[in-house]
């Protein structure tokens, strides 16, 4: 099997746009800085990552005959907007269960934002008192038991859709989109920065850029702050990926790269680092990026640029993965 021959549901407009960010660039004074925008891949409720990793789970929504997606996140979780937004698209049901993975003052973060979304498109949206873990939850078991008992046909999507046998393709995908664009722009990308979770973003990319020719360092900054099981789920779902494609070969250690420092002590509380890297982009580049994500791996970016651990001679290609609604539950961060 190769990547090929997997079914893809287009939800983007096409490739996402790749373009520098000079003055970035020039303020920190050393390698090169690309962004390739995934928060303007669709015109799907804002589009983000997930969207991509619907493309490939959604011919399987469609031949399982399911009527109502269900999934999960936490209050503010883009990954349950975007599947309320394919829901509508498809003309399907969306339940979504909303943990309380961040305790954050803001008192609205349970109105506005990516939870306002996923109401105003019809999403059946309950909340639920549970905190943060990437892992399988009971609370979206029961939820799939529910639309059964109510006669619906669920189709269940875990959180980020990570531990979905589907998830690490959309970004194994990215990996031959970014090698295409490469060639149209003259430029080898050989380092990634990209925010890692649930996993299978940074996953998919290990796994589609294992089989090209020239290798690259993609590099992981983990937001979720339970560094250990994110690392374990990476490494797990690059390699399943990996198998899924084709790849012909053992994923190498050093291909796999998960690196702490930027999460603070808990997911989705962002620290000065997060709220710097949020302002630089915006003032420098016109780039809104979020505090649960990407202003954390924004900041991995700026000081491993800065530290020259990614060198001067380099040129880095940052993913924006989307997220910026959630910016709406985190105004009191920027007093
Ligand atoms: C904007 C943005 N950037 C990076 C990530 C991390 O992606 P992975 O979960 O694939 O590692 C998310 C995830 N978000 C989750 C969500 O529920 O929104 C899955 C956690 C994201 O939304």
């Amino acid at each position: 099997m190769s990547l090929a021959d997997f079914p893809r549901y287009p939800l983007l407009f096409g490739p996402s746009p790749v373009h520098p960010l000079d003055r970035l660039t020039a303020h920190l004074g050393g390698a090169r800085i690309w962004a390739k925008r995934e928060d303007c891949n669709s015109g799907l409720a804002y589009g983000g990552n997930k969207t991509r990793k619907l493309e490939y789970i959604v011919p399987d929504v469609l031949a399982s005959g399911a009527d109502t997606l269900v999934s999960i996140g936490g209050y503010q979780s883009n990954h349950t907007r975007q599947v309320a937004a394919v829901a509508a698209k498809l003309g399907l049901g969306a339940r979504l269960v909303q943990e309380k993975w961040v305790d954050w003052p803001d008192s609205v973060n349970d109105k506005v934002g990516n939870i306002l979304l996923s109401r105003i498109m019809g999403a059946d949206v309950r909340l639920d008192p549970a905190g943060f873990d990437i892992g399988i939850r009971e609370s979206w078991e029961e939820a799939m038991e529910e639309v059964r008992a109510s006669g619906g046909t669920p189709y269940g999507i875990p959180a980020g859709a990570s531990e979905h046998e589907l998830g690490g393709l959309g970004f194994a995908n990215w990996a031959d989109e970014v090698a295409q664009q490469e060639e149209q722009l003259g430029v080898f990308f050989d380092t990634i920065v990209v925010c890692t979770v649930t996993g299978s973003t940074h996953a998919g990319m290990i796994a589609g850029f294992a089989g090209q020719e020239r290798p690259r360092r993609v590099i992981g900054i983990d937001a979720s702050a339970t560094l250990d099981k994110t690392r374990e789920q990476v490494a797990r779902i690059a390699r399943a990926t990996a198998e899924l494609i084709g790849l012909g070969r053992e994923l190498r250690e050093d291909e796999i790269t998960v690196l702490a420092g930027w999460a603070g002590e808990l997911y989705g509380v962002p620290v000065q680092s997060t709220i710097d890297a949020i302002r630089l982009c915006g003032r420098l580049e016109g780039m809104i990026i979020d505090p649960v994500y990407e202003g954390k791996s924004m900041a991995g970016l700026i000081d491993l640029v800065r530290d020259g651990e990614i060198e001067q001679s380099s040129n880095v290609l940052y993913a924006h993965l989307g997220g910026q609604p959630a910016l709406n539950a985190y105004a009191g961060a920027f007093g």
